[in-house]
């Protein structure tokens, strides 16, 4: 049967990027994505803003809300310092087997624990499952109408802290109103929005930027 996008990606990195080599990774799926088939990665521009973020903060403790294949959790777990820990939930166990695969390519496994499941199933057992305390860094890149839901339930389970940073993917295309709205109004955080566009392509997209005030 005809194979799926994320298996053709995988295969695209496993021929054109070099093991142990996070920046080939990268590279590798942004071409990919660039000139072969269009995948809902973050992508070279908005993530060279994911890098900024990342490389300011240095963060120890980061949470990924969507794996999809494994593109922003290469991009992030690059940046990080020895010890810090990455983890990244997928709902779905088809993208999961790919992200896995794209990065243990990336030689970043030890930094990283991909956990399959719902967002909302595991966010509340995050602290006695992988005895986190509080998380530095948040980046949401999962299905859209979970931003809010999920940012409302890491407050409920004391899971941000005084300067905790969520950095939410999509803000304009798909969009999440509700969760900017949120954001954008709520006493609890300083929101800023990073224009840039959707990957590879020319329509608008950006990056929201929010500090958890406490
Ligand atoms: C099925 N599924 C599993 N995970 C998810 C969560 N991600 C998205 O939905 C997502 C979608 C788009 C996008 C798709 C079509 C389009 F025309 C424009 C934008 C871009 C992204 O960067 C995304 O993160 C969806
Ligand atoms: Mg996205």
């Amino acid at each position: 049967t005809r194979s799926t996008r994320p298996q053709r990606l995988l295969k695209a990195v496993k021929q054109h990027a070099t093991r142990g080599d996070p920046q080939s990774v990268i590279s590798a799926i942004d071409h990919f994505c660039r000139h072969r088939e269009w995948a809902m990665n973050v992508g070279d521009e908005k993530g060279c803003i994911l890098d900024s973020v990342v490389s300011e903060l240095n963060p120890e403790k980061v949470l990924e809300l969507g794996t999809y294949c494994g593109y922003s959790t290469v991009r992030i777990a690059r940046l990080l310092p020895p010890g810090a820990r990455l983890i990244t939930l997928e709902f779905n166990p088809d993208y999961a087997v790919i992200a896995r695969q794209v990065i243990a390519w990336a030689g970043i496994e030890d930094k990283v624990q991909l956990v399959e499941g719902a967002s909302e199933d595991w966010i509340p057992r995050m602290k006695e499952h992988f005895g986190i305390e509080t998380f530095d860094l948040v980046f949401l890149d999962h299905w859209k109408d979970h931003y809010l839901p999920d940012t409302k339930l890491m407050e409920g389970c004391g899971l941000l802290r005084k300067g905790t940073v969520l950095l939410a993917d999509n803000v304009i295309c798909p969009g999440v109103p509700d969760y900017l709205e949120y954001v954008r109004n709520s006493r609890s955080y300083k929101s800023c929005y990073f224009k840039s566009h959707l990957e590879y392509t020319r329509a608008e997209d950006g990056l929201e930027k929010s500090v958890f005030l406490g």
